[in-house]
């Protein structure tokens, strides 16, 4: 489903250029539920965000589906982003002025992917229900994650990338988060990708590859 193969990315804009990845391969079937972790500034982030298109690779190929996401234009990699990829990072990024209704529909209904039975099938396995009228602000950091997880799947995407979905979150509250992240995921066969700095989550997943020197080990 995400086959990516000698993937290679430099910074040159610091002084010395950085070479943060020098051959990445990483293989994701439907429906894998797969742990990212590795050392603070190993590349973490920048594959996560060269596998959603945020930025171009230098080097090598990422294809997700029957996509060459490095062959894509901007307005490709944009396209692709809003229809097959969905995004959750430690920040919740919730829309400030749109109650939780609002915040879980907009991107779907951008796509011109809603789907009402699905949205409510959302709403009741990440216990929103009684939420749905409140503003971000009145939520406390797990609502508004599964707020953002319930955005991100609302378009029923391929591929699930999260960049520390669970960083703000206290031990328990990041335990409950992910197990109705990995069921969902399970639900939807999608693929899932999270990076994490919690080797103790990451053994929740199906699968933990580390980012070590530039390459998975
Ligand atoms: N836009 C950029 N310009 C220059 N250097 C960058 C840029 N983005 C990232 N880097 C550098 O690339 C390296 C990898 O950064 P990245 O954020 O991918 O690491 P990470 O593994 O996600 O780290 P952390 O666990 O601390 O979040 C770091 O040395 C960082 O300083």
């Amino acid at each position: 489903m995400l086959s990516i193969r000698n993937l290679s990315k430099t910074f040159s804009s610091a002084a010395e250029p950085v070479h943060v990845l020098r051959g990445v391969d990483l293989d994701l079937k439907a429906g894998e539920r797969v742990a990212l972790t590795g050392e603070s500034g190993s590349g973490k982030s920048t594959l996560l965000h060269l596998i959603a298109g945020l930025d171009a690779a230098d080097g090598g190929s990422i294809r997700l589906e029957d996509t060459e996401v490095t062959k894509l234009s901007d307005a490709g990699r944009a396209s692709l982003r809003r229809d097959r990829i969905g995004l959750v990072f430690q920040q919740y990024n919730l829309i400030p002025s749109l109650s939780v209704a609002d915040n879980l529909a907009f991107q779907a209904r951008i796509a011109g992917r809603h789907d009402a039975a699905w949205s409510s099938e959302l709403v009741e396995r990440l216990g929103l229900g009684a939420l749905l009228k409140r503003y971000p602000e009145q939520l406390s950091g797990g609502q508004q994650q599964r707020v953002a997880i319930g955005r991100a799947l609302a378009t029923r995407p391929s591929l699930l990338l999260a960049d520390e979905p669970t960083g703000n979150l206290d031990e328990a509250t990041a335990e409950d988060v992910l197990a109705l992240t990995r069921d969902l995921v399970t639900r939807t066969g999608c693929g899932f990708l999270m990076v994490t700095h919690s080797l103790h989550l990451a053994g929740t997943l199906d699968r933990h590859l580390t980012l070590h020197a530039g390459r998975i080990a």
